[in-house]
């Protein structure tokens, strides 16, 4: 969708902002540019909607050499979202958000029907704050605006530039999963400029460390946490990049360890011989549908009843696909010493459970088998202990 061939540019100064530069974005994907300051990200950027010429090299867009398309037509396929969003001071928000497929033609209530439709689904509700001046919002409902008012025109591309650089930490957490979860519904090709490694990894499909004007790495977030390819990224990217790289490899079912499992409705004698011929100190309790219930400790062996008299619920438990950070903070969460795992989407059947020492495997498994770049499934982990 967005192709960069050795792309330079090279400033009137002297200075050489980007040096032959070359990488792609696929259509749908979101790409994070992440480096130190004065690197050459927002050059990068800038040169996409040719508010910047390069050098030298050609970008394209949609397979078309952007140099021949005249800006004002190239604008109008790229929405741009920038730290400092600039909203119109004197338009309502509303306005603010329909002014550019009003200046492109689509008629003013309609343009003001499909503002309202963005407002929401930025999570600002219209009818609270269309008719609001952008000096009675806070500094993240105004980047909210700005992420609407980029939608507005239905671009392809997006271009967003430090967009959540200026709010707090909290309210910057909750503007990037909102739009991660926006991102999900709309799938625009994003190119999207931070200096801040973490909120690369948390929303970047793929992830280009910037060094001097040129790419270190264009990787997979977990790939550029789990194994950098130069000191340089190692170094960017911190030394607590394991504790980082948590929060983007997702448990997997070969991940899994495989206690007993017993029923609710089976004798109590069967469940300890069970517990008993395996030496485990816990078995799972599913329902009749195979669906988790709880859980159920030797030390409760009584032979007497069913399964379901002594059985305890099983609060901890995630889907396939979350997080081991999740998994991590779960088991923290509920003091437990385990946690459950079960099929896509959490309704689905119970598929096995995570152990701290499962964690710290699927860990290892992940970063071997992203640094040899093959399946998790393929790695063998030695466990000291
Ligand atoms: N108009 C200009 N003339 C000369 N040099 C420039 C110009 N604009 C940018 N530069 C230089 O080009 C280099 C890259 O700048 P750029 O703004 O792309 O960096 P950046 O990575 O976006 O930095 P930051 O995170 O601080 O915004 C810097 O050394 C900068 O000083």
């Amino acid at each position: 969708m967005i192709r960069f061939e050795h792309v330079t540019k090279r400033y009137a100064d002297g200075t050489t902002a980007v040096d032959d530069l070359s990488f792609e974005v696929a259509a749908g994907e979101l790409v994070t540019l992440v480096g130190p300051s004065g690197c050459g990200k927002t050059t990068t950027m800038k040169m996409v909607n040719r508010l910047i010429e390069p050098t030298g090299g050609r970008i394209l867009l949609d397979g078309e050499d952007i140099a021949g398309v005249d800006p004002v037509e190239l604008r109008r396929r790229i929405g741009y979202v920038i730290q400092q969003v600039g909203l119109f001071p004197h338009r309502t928000v509303l306005d603010n958000t329909a002014t550019v497929p009003h200046l492109l033609g689509v008629k003013r209530a309609e343009a003001r029907r499909r503002a309202a439709e963005l407002l929401d689904l930025v999570g600002l509700d219209p009818a609270v704050y269309g008719s609001r001046y952008p000096e009675q919002l806070s500094g993240g409902q105004r980047q909210r605006v700005g992420v609407a008012r980029a939608l507005a025109a239905d671009p392809p591309v997006l271009l967003m530039d430090e967009p959540f650089g200026a709010v707090d930490p909290v309210v910057r957490e909750r503007l990037q999963n909102e739009f991660l979860k926006l991102q999900s519904q709309v799938r625009k090709t994003v190119l999207f400029v931070t200096h801040d490694i973490e909120e690369a990894v948390r929303l970047g499909d793929r992830i280009a460390v910037y060094g001097q004007g040129s790419i270190e790495q264009f990787d997979a977030p977990a790939v550029v946490l789990g194994a950098p390819a130069t000191p340089y990224v190692a170094d960017f990217v911190g030394a607590d990049r394991g504790l980082k790289r948590l929060s983007v490899t997702p448990i997997e079912a070969g991940d899994l360890e495989q206690p007993p499992v017993v029923h609710l409705d089976d004798p109590m004698r069967t469940a300890s011989a069970r517990l008993a011929e395996q030496g485990a100190r816990w078995a799972v309790v599913l329902d009749g549908e195979d669906n988790l219930h709880g859980w159920i400790p030797a030390g409760a062996a009584a032979q007497d009843g069913t399964v379901r008299e002594h059985a305890r619920r099983m609060e901890a438990w995630l889907p396939v696909g979350a997080s081991l950070k999740q998994a991590f903070s779960t088991m923290l969460q509920h003091d437990a010493g385990w946690i459950a795992v079960l099929g896509e989407g959490g309704e689905g059947r119970f598929l096995g459970v995570l152990t701290p020492a499962r964690l710290h495997e699927a860990l290892r498994r992940s970063i071997d088998a992203d640094g040899r770049r093959v399946s998790r499934t393929e790695v063998d982990v030695e466990t000291v202990g």
